[in-house]
């Protein structure tokens, strides 16, 4: 069924890779009205940190912190606590960091929530394997055999186990997650290149119509919409796509 523009819209995540919030803010007064998702990564939030992430909240934005923690449990337990007690909407830790590591996240998580009855719990996401990565840089380098689709299932299945919502993958292994995983299993998925654009870093890439018609729940673009000369315009058009 075709998405109405506020639905395409609440699924679009705007990555804003900028190095201060200056310039995170002009894209975010070019996109002003549109009701998509705001994504801090960690080049903003480690200059601009907790800070900027209230302003986007009381700006009424739905917020993903991607830090990708991946640590020993203890450690991460401890981030996911101080980050649901910043408000935010969803965020997100490395399945590679293992299943206990994972249910620890959560259990910081529940800690937050148990001390703040005000807080929402927030989505809590795997990134499987990083859409740049291709096959060879994943049998050759990081040193996992098979199929990068494998080793992204292999991932989502843990990240499941560990009481997750969903994962990080690319919108080529949309299909196959939601097989395994079930319907409700989030998808975020980056690597999303419109039809002409450079695919620059990302190896694993779909347009924002193809990712759609795969079934993801979330899309994530930074640098065509922020490298656009005219931001809100890039914007525009991958929401249109996102309703065809
Ligand atoms: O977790 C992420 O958001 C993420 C995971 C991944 O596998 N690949 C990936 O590109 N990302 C992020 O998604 C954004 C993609 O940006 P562009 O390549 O500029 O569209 C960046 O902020 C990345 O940090």
């Amino acid at each position: 069924m075709a998405l109405s523009y506020e639905q395409a819209a609440g699924r679009l995540m705007v990555a804003l890779d900028y190095p201060s919030a200056e310039q995170a803010r002009e894209t975010i007064q070019a996109l002003k009205g549109i009701p998509c998702y705001m994504k801090v990564g960690m080049q903003l939030f480690y200059t601009a940190g907790p800070d900027f992430v209230k302003e986007l909240k009381s700006q009424g934005y739905s917020v993903f912190l991607d830090l990708k923690m991946h640590d020993i449990p203890n450690t991460v337990k401890g981030g996911a606590n101080s980050i649901t007690r910043l408000g935010v909407d969803m965020f997100n830790v490395h399945a590679a960091g293992g299943l206990k590591m994972m249910a620890a996240a959560y259990e910081g998580v529940i800690s937050a929530l148990d001390s703040d009855a005000s807080l929402k719990k927030p989505l809590l996401i795997g990134v499987t394997q990083l859409t740049s990565t291709n096959q060879e840089t994943l049998n050759r380098e990081i040193g996992i055999q098979g199929s990068v689709e494998q080793s992204v299932l292999s991932y989502a299945a843990f990240t499941k186990e560990a009481g997750l919502d969903g994962v990080v993958a690319s919108p080529l292994e949309v299909q196959a997650i939601k097989g395994q995983c079930g319907a409700s299993f989030i998808t975020v998925t980056p690597g999303i290149r419109p039809a002409g654009s450079s695919a620059g870093d990302q190896s694993r890439t779909l347009t924002p119509g193809e990712a759609i018609r795969q079934g993801t729940d979330y899309i994530v673009v930074g640098r065509p919409i922020t490298g656009a000369p005219q931001p809100r315009d890039a914007a525009e058009q991958i929401i249109e796509e996102m309703m065809k």
